[in-house]
């Protein structure tokens, strides 16, 4: 269980060119680990900066500027993905999976070979019921994820976040750009409205805008990037593809922080885990169940007894979805190692201990580029 749930964030939100302003407060997780300056960053999403015509740049020609020209960084700055949508025909070239990306990539997915396990959160408090801690395990063990039912959120309130959600996307693209996650138009920082930081000019870029919010500890709100109407905050924005066969809205990846609990949409799906080799269909939502997946930091604390799974988002041609993630880690200067009590002479420590800052770099590098084994397994001892 997380020490402390230090972080909340949430995410979602589409486009985003300019204008961010820095907060003073407490910065992120995120933002204390990484250079503020050159972005390196949390998910790499996209970039590219001429939005309407000059998105399209042949594959080959990426490299030549790479890091080391001064003279045109345009491409480090992402467009909003639902301007693009809005704008164009064909995703830009920054968009497409390339061919050696796409061989057994099966964006299509396969359906489950069983129903999402799904946990009882009420009878697992209150009794500790044995049936429902054994499910909650071996779900862990296998998938990485679990629905949550009984869990005593309101089913309105859930649903007014996803229609605070969509009109904070709804909104004119200058009123969101005012809660950018770009500081003076251009250096990244994890929280607010965006995309991923784009680390190289070769970078896939997924197909989707967040509005990304520190929530938790309360002290920690950065209300610089809170968009004043609505009140409320949302997350991820996966605005309609004309290529889902060639796009993804989220590249694979495990999350870093201990825990994440995910409202889905309920008509849209999307999210994916990889299972074995095969990539996972998990259906869109109902009945206002949550879905709880666990990241790095816990598969770490657990000396990998349970799993961190790799997920991804697709895209769909045709309807836009949404879905808010809150995440729950440990404080960025807390050492992450196996935990004590799991440990012994047969079980010996599977990996080092570090501090969560550390390991967060680690994360974002390993995953920018898109493609390659989970983190938590080039970890090992
Ligand atoms: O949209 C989803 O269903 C998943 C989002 C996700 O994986 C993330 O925000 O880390
Ligand atoms: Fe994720």
């Amino acid at each position: 269980r997380p020490a402390k749930s230090s972080g909340g964030a949430v995410q979602g939100s589409p486009g985003t060119e300019a204008g961010g302003r820095r907060g003073d407060s407490a910065a992120g997780l995120a933002e204390e680990t990484l250079p503020s300056m050159r972005g390196d960053a949390l998910r790499a999403t996209s970039s590219l900066k001429r939005a309407n015509n000059q998105g399209d740049r042949a594959p080959g020609s990426a490299k030549k500027h790479s890091r080391t020209s001064m003279a045109d960084e345009s491409w480090r700055l992402p467009n909003s993905v639902q301007q693009l949508a809005a704008n164009m025909q064909e995703p830009p070239s920054q968009y497409l999976l390339r061919e050696q990306e796409l061989l057994g990539a099966n964006l299509a997915g396969a359906e489950m070979p069983e129903p999402v396990p799904t946990i009882d959160l009420g009878l697992l408090s209150a009794s500790n019921d044995p049936e429902e801690a054994a499910k909650l395990r071996s779900a862990l063990q296998t998938w990485g994820f679990f629905q949550v039912s009984n869990h005593g959120m309101e089913a309105s309130m859930m649903d007014s976040v996803f229609t605070a959600s969509r009109e904070f996307f709804q909104l004119p693209l200058e009123e969101k750009k005012k809660c950018s996650n770009l500081i003076d138009g251009k250096h990244f920082q994890v929280e607010g409205y965006g995309n991923d930081q784009v680390r190289t000019q070769d970078q896939r870029l997924d197909w989707s805008d967040r509005l990304h919010l520190r929530v938790e500890p309360e002290g920690g709100r950065n209300l610089d990037h809170w968009p004043t109407h609505p009140k409320s905050f949302r997350f991820n924005h996966f605005p309609p593809c004309p290529r889902p066969d060639l796009v993804l809205g989220i590249k694979p990846h495990a999350d870093f922080p201990a825990l994440t609990v995910l409202l889905m949409d309920n008509d849209v799906a999307g999210l994916q885990y990889l299972r074995d080799g095969t990539w996972y269909n998990v259906p869109a939502a109902c009945d206002h169940t949550l879905l709880i997946n666990i990241g790095l930091t816990m598969e770490i604390m657990t000396n990998g007894i349970f799993t961190g799974p790799m997920h991804r988002v697709v895209t769909n041609a045709d309807k836009e979805r949404i879905s808010v993630a809150m995440f729950y880690g440990v404080d960025p200067e807390q050492e992450i190692g196996p935990m004590a009590h799991l440990l012994s002479e047969e079980q010996p420590a599977q990996y080092r201990k570090m501090k969560a800052k550390d390991l967060l770099v680690l994360h974002h590098e390993h995953y920018a580029g898109g493609r390659g084994p989970r983190i938590a397994d080039t970890l090992k001892i």
